[in-house]
């Protein structure tokens, strides 16, 4: 059988199945997912809780391993590649944000947006670095070490880490979930802007209607299964769509 795969995903995932566990104990976490992500584009994953978002993302990104199907990052099968091939791919071509920003705390703001990039031997772009700054808006606190920075700032330092290697996608997992309402806002106000400006691609998990609401597109999970989807989501259209899945 041939595949046709849409040229504009930046990730593909095709009858993907995962089993934790063996016998009476396995566990379906994910059960045949066939799901797309657009180029440039922001896709939050949501579901009732078990439903199999971590799962997703964590074999979506290569952090985990599958139980069969596919999943291409770009014209890559990650499934088909070795461990060292798949550090690679991830250290190359995806960026993770995290609940817990993960920064190192000896370095600066700035130091810790070039680590990735300097653990790689590349060069920062400069033209990118300063447009990241700059949309970043956090110009005046580079020289910081995190412990001197908010929450929100901290996290939109993670966000920067990852964008400046530009990644073919960002998984970000839950990364609003250690923040106050008015910093989470701002981190995916963030998010959204290097969507926009930077043409980057992002897939969030979150619980958050209201953090789902600043994607393009929202697809939601049910028992494993992708069920659902609602484009141009507004907090109270992602609201009502888990009330019904979780009915
Ligand atoms: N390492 C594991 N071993 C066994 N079962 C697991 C493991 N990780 C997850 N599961 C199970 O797989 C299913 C999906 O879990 P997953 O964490 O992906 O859901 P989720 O939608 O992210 O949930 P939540 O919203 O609560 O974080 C659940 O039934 C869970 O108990």
């Amino acid at each position: 059988m041939t595949m046709t795969t849409d040229v504009r995903a930046a990730v593909v995932a095709r009858g993907l199945s995962k089993i934790y566990g063996q016998g009476d104990a396995a566990v379906h976490a994910l059960r045949g997912i066939d799901v797309s992500f657009a180029t440039g584009a922001f896709t939050a994953i949501m579901g009732p809780s078990g439903s199999g978002k971590s799962t997703l993302m964590h074999c979506l990104a290569g952090l985990d391993t599958v139980s069969s199907g596919h999943v291409h990052i770009g014209d890559a099968d990650i499934t088909t590649l070795s461990d060292k091939q798949l550090t690679l791919l991830r250290r190359e071509r995806i960026g993770f944000v995290f609940q817990a920003f993960n920064l190192l705390p000896t370095l600066t703001a700035l130091q810790n947006i070039r680590l990735p990039l300097e653990i790689a031997g590349r060069q920062a772009d400069q033209v990118l670095m300063d447009r990241v700054v700059e949309t970043v808006g956090l110009r005046d606190r580079l020289t910081h070490k995190p412990s001197q920075l908010s929450g929100g700032q901290q996290q939109r330092v993670a966000v920067a880490r990852a964008l400046i290697s530009k990644p073919q996608v960002i998984f970000a997992d839950e990364p609003t979930g250690n923040l106050d309402s008015r910093s989470g806002a701002e981190v995916l106000s963030f998010l959204r802007r290097s969507v926009r400006e930077l043409g980057q691609t992002i897939v969030m998990v979150t619980h958050d209607p209201l953090a789902a609401s600043y994607a393009d597109r929202v697809v939601f999970l049910r028992d494993g299964l992708l069920v659902s989807e609602v484009t141009q989501p507004t907090p109270q259209s992602v609201h009502d769509m888990l009330l019904k899945l979780e009915a």
